[in-house]
């Protein structure tokens, strides 16, 4: 599926405070847009405005997609990765998986759960309840979870916190197979090495 997200003039103020403005950038199939910035210069809040979380307080975002989703379709077409998103701690990695796929309307069996859970390298972990996991299990829970669901839209808010060397690389090789796979990843990161995974890159 082909699709391009138009960031156009985009501003955020949050009461006297003017966060960012006049922000435009494009992000289309088969490319990662990076959003860069120091800590508090509004790169979570771009991506909720992106994932239509937040209003902006001007400009707009225009997510355009070859099969024309109706405004309310949308919201499914795009999946959000952030510290924000929190996966059921009463549920296993695996059961949380098939929670959300089915949420999108995505079949997913449990050994398909589990294989996703593999790959971000929670091994059998995803047998375990999400209670007992360590931040960085819950970080690769996440991913597992967007790579299920498959959406052609990626926002990932800083993909890589809380993970060690593996994980890292775990992400990278992430994003690259989902730009290989057509889909548009928006990627927002503190980490300099981790922007560089940006065709284009937004500085604020
Ligand atoms: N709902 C809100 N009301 C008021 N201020 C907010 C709100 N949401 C975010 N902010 C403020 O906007 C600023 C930007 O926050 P945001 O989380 O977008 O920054 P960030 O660039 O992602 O930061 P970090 O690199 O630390 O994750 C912060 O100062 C934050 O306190």
């Amino acid at each position: 599926m082909y699709s391009r997200i138009v960031i156009d003039n985009i501003g955020k103020r949050f009461g006297e405070r003017l966060l960012f403005s006049n922000v435009c950038a494009e992000a289309t199939s088969g490319q990662c847009l990076a959003v860069t910035g120091c800590n508090g210069s509004g790169k979570s809040t771009l991506l909720k405005i992106i994932a239509g979380l937040v209003r902006p307080s001007t400009g707009q975002v225009r997510l355009i997609f070859d099969d024309m989703p109706s405004p309310k379709e949308q919201i499914f077409y795009t999946g959000f990765v952030s510290p924000e998103v929190a996966m059921y701690a009463a549920l296993t990695g695996i059961e949380n998986i098939i929670f959300w796929t089915k949420v999108r309307g995505v079949p997913c069996s449990k050994s398909e759960a589990a294989k996703f859970c593999c790959e971000m390298g929670l091994g059998k972990g995803g047998y375990d309840l999400v209670a007992t996991y360590s931040t960085g299990m819950r970080q690769r829970l996440k991913l597992a979870v967007i790579k299920a669901i498959n959406p052609p839209v990626w926002l990932l808010d800083e993909p890589s916190s809380n993970l060690d060397g593996s994980g890292r690389s775990i992400v990278k090789e992430l994003i690259d197979n989902a730009v290989r796979q057509n889909i548009a990843v928006i990627l927002a990161t503190n980490e300099s090495e981790e922007a560089l995974y940006g065709k284009n890159t937004i500085e604020l």
